[in-house]
């Protein structure tokens, strides 16, 4: 399958009386890394279960290449999706679940995923219910780098792993999609140790779309200042400040929207320090519940 699409069309889904996911539309495309980012139960995984068609939306429509992958099983076999699964019952080993996925997933590539398992420092032939949880979560990843799905998914694959694990997982997702680029999505709550790897960060908020955009524009959507409480105060005032921290006498507001050249001199001429907004700020930020400060 050639440039891979996804578009999501006004896709909503109820769940008994509840509206789960409102008017979602999304569009994806081959070769970029998108985070999946959104608080508990905002519908995060929901939606990733639309995406592998294991629900249909109630309303609105998801494509693939123009299709709808909805007991479609070649455009299905299209999308892995990785996600924490409960393997306590699995005695094969993980190299078997390999050999198994490869079955029905024709582009598994099983000398990557034994480099993958060297790499992991997981052991190929123990009864996978025999890992530890994180060793388990590292199972799912390699499943899902090796299997070069046009669309790939991992939701929240990271869970349980240590930090050379993960840090090793984010040098594979790089190297996985500049090797085989793919449509990846990655939902996660460890925000932070990922904005690098991310083109595009999508926010799920209330069953919503509050967010699809390239990761520097929604990091241009704010900036920080610092400086002497007094003077950041001033020159904030008529600004939209999403959070103030204070250390001391110094004072770190930030706050959504540009500056426009009169206030960058001003800044400038009270030697106020601007930095960028980090992923993770923004993110808690606007998706917290409490007024915003005054
Ligand atoms: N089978 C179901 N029946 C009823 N409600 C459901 C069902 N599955 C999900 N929900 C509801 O849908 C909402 C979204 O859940 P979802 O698991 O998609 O959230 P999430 O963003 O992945 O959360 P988390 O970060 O905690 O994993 C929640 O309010 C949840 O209670």
């Amino acid at each position: 399958m050639e440039n891979s699409v996804l578009e999501i069309k006004n896709a909503s889904l109820d769940i008994k009386k509840d509206n789960v996911l409102e008017d979602i539309t999304l569009r994806m495309e081959q070769g970029k890394v998108y985070g999946l980012l959104g608080r508990n139960g905002a519908g995060k995984t929901t939606l990733l279960s639309l995406i592998a068609s294991f629900r249909k939306p109630t309303r609105g429509a998801i494509t693939i290449d123009g299709q709808d992958p909805f007991e479609n099983e070649s455009l299905m076999a299209q999308v892995d999706f990785l996600y924490e699964v409960d393997y306590s019952e699995e005695h094969r080993t993980p190299m078997n679940l390999c050999r198994l996925t490869k079955r029905y997933k024709d582009n598994f590539d099983l000398n990557y995923a034994e480099a993958l398992f060297e790499g992991f420092g997981i052991p190929r032939d123990k009864p996978t219910n025999r890992l530890s949880k994180g060793q388990q979560s590292a199972v799912n990843a390699i499943i899902g780098l090796a299997s070069n799905a046009p669309i790939t998914i991992f939701d929240e694959v990271t869970n349980g792993m240590d930090a050379p694990s993960r840090e090793f997982f984010y040098e594979k997702v790089v190297e996985a999609n500049a090797r085989n680029p793919r449509i990846m999505i990655l939902s996660t709550h460890i925000v932070s140790e990922m904005e690098y790897l991310f083109d595009e960060v999508i926010v799920i908020h209330h069953g919503k779309v509050m967010v699809q955009e390239p990761i520097d524009v929604f990091l241009e959507r704010g900036f920080k200042v610092t400086g002497p409480k007094e003077k950041v105060t001033h020159f904030t005032q008529s600004m939209d400040v999403l959070a103030r921290q204070d250390l001391g006498p110094t004072r770190s507001d930030m706050v959504l929207g540009h500056m426009d050249e009169a206030q960058q001199a001003e800044a400038r001429s009270n030697h106020l320090n601007i930095s960028p907004l980090k992923l993770q700020e923004l993110f808690i930020r606007m998706t917290e519940e409490k007024e915003n400060v005054q």
